[in-house]
């Protein structure tokens, strides 16, 4: 069931170890088909050169696997939380990218100090509380997710679709799989430019809103000009 997400989902997951955004089994992706309502998922702990797509794990949005023969990825809980709490997106990340952990770990949201943040992220990407001891010690994945929703309650995911989670790392969602890593990448690159700039600046401040405002909705916003869209007929 499912072979074109699931081929969707390997692919994403391969693309994560391609742009070395995770290495040996760090990280995991996900795909959701919304009409069937079902997740794909990588399988938890397979190195990346032994993924394929028969080994992905199929689950309903409420946890129960309905294919597959290997364990999901640990973080599955944290992937079907996001699902649930942001209907429209349709694709999950998680990666441990080295200065977008760096950011989550010094729990630091990352404020947007130019146009290639505001291109993709409408603001600062910002960083969750850390999680309680009984929130660790009970159901840590679920947990995980339910401080990215609180993060959100003023937030709109669908213009900032990425969170660092608080001594962890980052989640990235999209509208696919493969957006979703795409957001990956960008935010990676993102949290790598931002500390540099505070390297060489380290009284940097955040772009003004015109700026941000100009860059983010010229290819996100409702007359977006960007690349060749074109106009409805
Ligand atoms: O966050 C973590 C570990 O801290 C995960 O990213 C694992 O590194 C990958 O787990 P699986 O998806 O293979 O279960």
């Amino acid at each position: 069931m499912l072979e074109s997400l699931k081929e969707q989902v390997l692919e994403a997951n391969l693309e994560l170890n391609r742009r070395n955004l995770v290495i040996y089994t760090w990280g995991n992706v996900s795909g959701i088909d919304r009409e069937k309502g079902f997740v794909v998922i990588k399988p938890s702990g397979v190195p990346y050169e032994e993924l394929r797509a028969d080994a992905m794990v199929v689950l309903t949005l409420d946890g129960r696997i309905v294919e597959g023969t290997l364990n999901p990825s640990s973080d599955t809980p944290t992937h079907l939380e996001l699902y649930r709490s942001f209907p429209t997106i349709g694709g999950v990340v998680h990666t441990h990218s080295p200065y977008a952990t760096s950011w989550a770990q010094a729990r630091v949201g990352i404020p947007c100090y130019g146009t290639t943040h505001a291109d993709y992220f409408y603001g600062t990407i910002p960083c969750t509380r850390p999680l309680s001891r009984t929130e660790i010690e009970s159901e840590y994945e679920l947990n995980t997710a339910k401080v990215i929703v609180e993060r959100f309650q003023d937030l709109n995911y669908q213009f900032v679709p990425g969170v660092l989670a608080a001594g962890h790392g980052p989640f990235t969602w999209g509208k696919n799989a493969l957006d979703a890593v795409h957001n990956s990448v960008v935010l990676e690159e993102i949290a790598k430019m931002s500390l540099h700039t505070l390297q060489l600046n380290p009284a940097a401040e955040p772009v003004s809103q015109y700026l941000l405002d100009k860059h983010f909705l010229r290819k996100h916003g409702p007359n977006a000009y960007y690349g060749q869209k074109t106009a409805e007929k």
